[in-house]
């Protein structure tokens, strides 16, 4: 049974792929939990399955085993469509390209997963110029995407994602694209805004020294998935 706070949990998780005649296994035997506002980074090597497990985690991909729950819901037990109501209703993604649609301006690409859910427009601008502002893009809102820097876009991207008020943001090397300066501003800042609005962040990344400022380190290996002591 899940607590009260937990958000989101993995038991048993196992991904295999076809190749022909044999099965590739890239998960096996994953338990995981989070809870409301951890912050938890996921590290491992190339290959290790870090974007399988976020993406199963996200249930945009189907375990070959064990299951996921998410606000205690079964994602693979229910319909294609209640799976994607649970998914809109309770995560968001960041991804390491930005994915924000190109002729649309920064602040309409954030207003987006507000208008998809009917609100009304103006409630709609409000909220995600607010959200622009705590990214510090405040002064950015007229910018369409390829008038903005990387580390804007990529905080554009962020801004997005949180729109919406998820219970947990899971992130798939959000600053993999982004220079040293920039990587680290923009990690801080999910951590700072995970923290302020009390959403819990899944984040998969390569680099050791990001991972360390998160709360938790979980390490992929062939073995499975294990937990860096502080
Ligand atoms: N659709 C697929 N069909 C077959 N094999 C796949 C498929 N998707 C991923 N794989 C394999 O699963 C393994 C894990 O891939 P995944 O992208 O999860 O790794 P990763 O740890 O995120 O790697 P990286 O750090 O390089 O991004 C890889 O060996 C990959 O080749």
């Amino acid at each position: 049974m899940s607590k009260p706070n937990t958000v989101l949990e993995a038991f048993d998780l196992a991904k295999s792929y076809e190749e022909g005649r044999r099965a590739l296994k890239v998960l096996a035997g994953i338990d995981l939990r989070v809870d409301k506002g951890d912050t938890l980074a996921v590290v491992g090597a190339s290959g290790s399955g870090k974007s399988t497990l976020l993406h199963l985690l996200g249930g945009l991909d189907t375990p070959t085993q064990g299951r996921v729950e998410l606000a205690g819901e079964n994602l693979f037990a229910v319909s294609e469509k209640r799976r994607g109501q649970l998914r809109n209703r309770h995560l968001g993604f960041v991804y390491q390209f930005h994915h924000l649609l190109p002729e649309f301006s920064a602040l309409e690409n954030v207003m987006m997963p507000l208008l998809i859910r009917r609100q009304p427009r103006g409630e709609a601008a409000e909220a995600a110029s607010q959200m622009l502002a705590r990214v510090g893009l405040g002064a950015r809102l007229e910018h369409k995407p390829g008038e903005l820097s990387g580390g804007e876009r990529q905080r554009a991207a962020i801004a997005r994602a949180l729109v919406t008020r998820p219970a947990c943001l899971l992130a798939d090397e959000p600053t993999g694209n982004l220079d040293r300066g920039n990587a680290e501003a923009v990690f801080e800042l999910m951590l700072e805004l995970n923290h302020g609005l009390g959403t819990a962040l899944v984040i998969v990344t390569h680099d050791p020294e990001l991972a360390a400022r998160t709360g938790r380190v979980l390490r992929l290996t062939e073995a499975g998935l294990s937990e860096d002591d502080d």
